[in-house]
């Protein structure tokens, strides 16, 4: 992991009606980066496309499936999902096509943001409260002067924070997207591994954390006799949420080899234990969609390393 003092990581939401070039672009700001792809609302309360990790930053680009079928029943969960992805992003990016008019569409994604993320001000303007950047995609085949008034065309639109055109398909002004998306994260530590790569649940994910986080703490100490699981995530109930106090419970246990190991883990008065949740708390936090309560287990499971079975169980196969 990454400890650059000025690190900045975040979740950004790219909406758009269908076909404005939101795939193309993702992979295009991804590069050589394999995109992760996890379609797992039910326990991660968001839709992550793709990490985009770098030495100074790192963006979650998140989707928000639905934000333009408001009508079924669907379309109504849709819609409960886009919130949260909404909700709980740091900057939203709003793609429109240039080489098409902005339409009904377009204006109903916008009263959506508005709705949720904006106020009037004395004198009547519009106002966001989260960044909202404007990215005009398909620039390839227009003249300048055609950007140019579509530039001023999106600008009165949608009162955008920022405007950035790009053509992802002939990777003209893609770095520039890339940076305007990166300094609208807020300074933060690094939320996801640098090597995550494929389709991971966030069990997986903060159980790589948790045993990144020990290493460090160990110096290598043990690095190869420890395990990590989490067992399970509790989210609380809506009527917790309700009073403010809901907080997901996050369980997690540490495999090692021999009880011998145990003082090692711990740290002088559990101080090891104590860094490592301090250190993971907002990380954790971000993963989960809410604050959260670390709790973690030492456990002894005996050469598990030779073991099939207990290296099944431990994730290993
Ligand atoms: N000319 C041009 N075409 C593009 C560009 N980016 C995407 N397209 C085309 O636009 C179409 C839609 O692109 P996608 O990236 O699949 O769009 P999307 O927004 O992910 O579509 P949905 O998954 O339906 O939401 C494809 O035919 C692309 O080839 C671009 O920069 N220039």
């Amino acid at each position: 992991m990454t400890e650059n003092v000025h690190y900045r990581s975040g979740f950004l939401a790219v909406v758009g009606r269908p076909n404005v070039g939101k795939s193309t672009l993702i992979n295009a700001l991804m590069g050589t980066q394999i995109a992760i792809t996890s379609s797992r609302p039910e326990t991660t309360r968001k839709v992550i496309r793709a990490i985009l990790t770098t030495e100074d930053y790192q963006i979650v680009l998140v989707d928000t499936p639905g934000i333009h079928r408001p009508r079924t029943l669907l379309g109504q969960r849709l819609n409960d999902m886009v919130d949260e992805s909404l909700a709980d992003a740091d900057a939203v990016a709003f793609l429109l096509p240039a080489n098409q008019e902005i339409g009904p569409g377009d204006r109903r994604i916008l009263s959506r943001l508005r709705s949720q993320f904006s106020h009037k001000d004395e004198d009547g303007n519009w106002r966001w409260t989260k960044p909202v950047l404007g990215v005009l995609t398909k620039i390839d085949g227009l003249s300048r002067s055609e950007l140019v008034e579509k530039l001023i065309e999106m600008d009165q639109f949608g009162n955008f924070t920022e405007i950035v055109p790009v053509s992802a398909k002939e990777y003209d002004n893609v770095e520039e997207v890339r940076s305007v998306f990166a300094q609208q994260m807020p300074e933060g530590p690094q939320m996801y591994p640098t090597e995550q790569v494929t389709e991971e649940g966030p069990e997986e994910t903060i159980a790589e954390l948790i045993r990144g986080a020990f290493l460090e703490q160990l110096d290598d100490e043990l690095p190869h006799s420890l395990a990590v699981t989490v067992d399970g995530i509790e989210y609380p109930e809506e009527d917790d949420d309700a009073v403010g106090e809901g907080r997901a419970q996050v369980f997690a246990s540490i495999y090692i080899e021999r009880s011998s190991q145990k003082p090692i883990i711990l740290g002088k008065g559990a101080a090891n234990l104590v860094r490592v949740k301090k250190k993971l708390r907002t990380p954790i936090n971000r993963i989960v969609g809410m604050k959260s309560t670390l709790t973690l287990h030492v456990k002894i499971a005996k050469d598990w390393q030779s073991d099939p079975k207990k290296l099944e169980r431990l994730g290993f196969n």
